[in-house]
């Protein structure tokens, strides 16, 4: 569906995009990930034609974006991170501009606005003035203008940036009913939201590609080595004696506690080996009791902070596509569904947008 070539953006002597090909294949959710300025806006602009790539080809549906622009753009709607909306205009009256905009036959255009104000979920303030209208009911607007002309593929640039934690779930939910009738490609340097939304996600560091798999795989991908954290009373000494030789202990660290007469002990194992048994026997035979032993399971977000590291061993390997890993895996935190969905008032103002996008940004384990 999209093939990127060897894409290159340069900005004068800065690399914003370096050597970047990957394929997004139709009907998925793809996430692009990446911190701030690893080039996820420059890579979307030079996808939906906004901008063109020094160096590297683009091909949407078989339409090369630099040879075939038009017919490559009618594939893709795309919402910019600040959608460009005339705030003058009601929702109605800015799509039916927007669908004149887009070329689309005067017959179907009626029908066509109706169909994105429903599909967006925009029924109850469709005749308000856009610029009365809270932030997320805006990235609605946008949103709509963006499926206007029934487009395969949209592409969404940090879709939930500003909106309150009510408005992220809404439009998180709007984005994955989007997945089962386009693809989609959503930027995003939230962590949550790529695992919440996501089937599959292309992390970027540096304007290169350092991973590409779906949101389980990655999580996987730290499955290598398990952490155990423990709080032992009694002598290091004897403690270390008791530990020393428990099969599928692979590395063990000492540090003094915080509790009264206890040692902390870090101890990396095999995950093919269930150690916590023989630990638990060993250090009771020493009459060393355990105050806590805690498994330390990894999130998508280790997996992001190691490969995104500036220069390791991992984000080469992981850009040889071999397993760079060495903790284990989970991404069950990253996940929020289990809050509650609340409607958003229709008409409300923008009066608290900004405190409501400093919510959203501690909601979120925003890097
Ligand atoms: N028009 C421009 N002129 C010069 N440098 C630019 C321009 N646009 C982007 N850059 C630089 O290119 C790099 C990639 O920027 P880009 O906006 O694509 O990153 P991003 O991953 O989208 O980051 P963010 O999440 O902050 O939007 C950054 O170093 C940025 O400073």
């Amino acid at each position: 569906m999209i093939e990127v070539k060897n894409l290159v953006k340069k900005y004068g002597d800065h690399i914003a995009v370096d050597h970047l090909s990957f394929t997004v294949e139709e009907g998925h959710i793809y996430g692009f990930l990446g911190p701030n300025g690893a080039g996820k806006s420059t890579t979307m602009n030079m996808i939906t034609g906004y901008i063109g790539p020094t160096e590297g080809s683009i091909m949407i549906n078989g339409h090369d974006m630099l040879e075939n622009p038009e017919e490559a753009k009618k594939c893709i709607g795309y919402l910019p991170e600040i959608p460009p909306l005339y705030t003058d205009m009601t929702p109605l009256e800015y799509l039916r501009f927007a669908a004149e905009l887009k070329g689309i036959a005067r017959n179907k255009k009626e029908e066509e606005v109706q169909r994105v104000i429903a599909d967006a979920k925009l029924e109850a303030v469709s005749d308000r003035l856009i610029r009365n209208l809270s932030k997320g009911y805006k990235q609605r607007v946008g949103l709509a203008q963006a499926l206007l002309g029934y487009p395969e593929v949209i592409i969404l640039d940090e879709p939930t940036v500003g909106l309150d934690p009510a408005q992220i779930i809404e439009m998180r939910g709007l984005i994955r009913s989007l997945g089962k009738k386009h693809t989609v490609i959503l930027s995003s340097h939230i962590l949550s939201e790529i695992s919440a939304v996501c089937d599959d996600v292309l992390i970027l560091s540096h304007g290169k590609l350092v991973a590409s798999d779906t949101t389980d795989n990655l999580g996987k991908l730290m499955e290598d080595k398990v952490t155990l954290h423990l709080t032992v009373k009694g002598d290091e000494a004897a403690i270390k004696g008791a530990l020393d030789a428990v099969d599928g202990v692979e590395n063990i660290e000492y540090t003094d506690s915080e509790e009264k007469g206890c040692v902390d002990v870090m101890i990396q194992s095999d995950p093919k080996t269930e150690v916590r048994e023989m630990i638990f026997y060993r250090l009771a035979a020493v009459q060393c009791p355990i105050y806590a032993m805690n498994q330390m399971k990894k999130s998508l977000e280790d997996v992001f902070i190691e490969l995104t590291a500036e220069g390791t061993e991992t984000s080469a390997k992981a850009q040889n596509n071999e397993d760079p890993h060495e903790e284990d895996s989970h991404e069950d935190e990253l996940h929020e569904e289990d809050h509650e969905e609340h409607e958003e008032h229709p008409g409300e103002t923008d009066e608290t947008d900004e405190e409501d996008g400093k919510e959203a940004a501690e909601y979120d384990s925003d890097l």
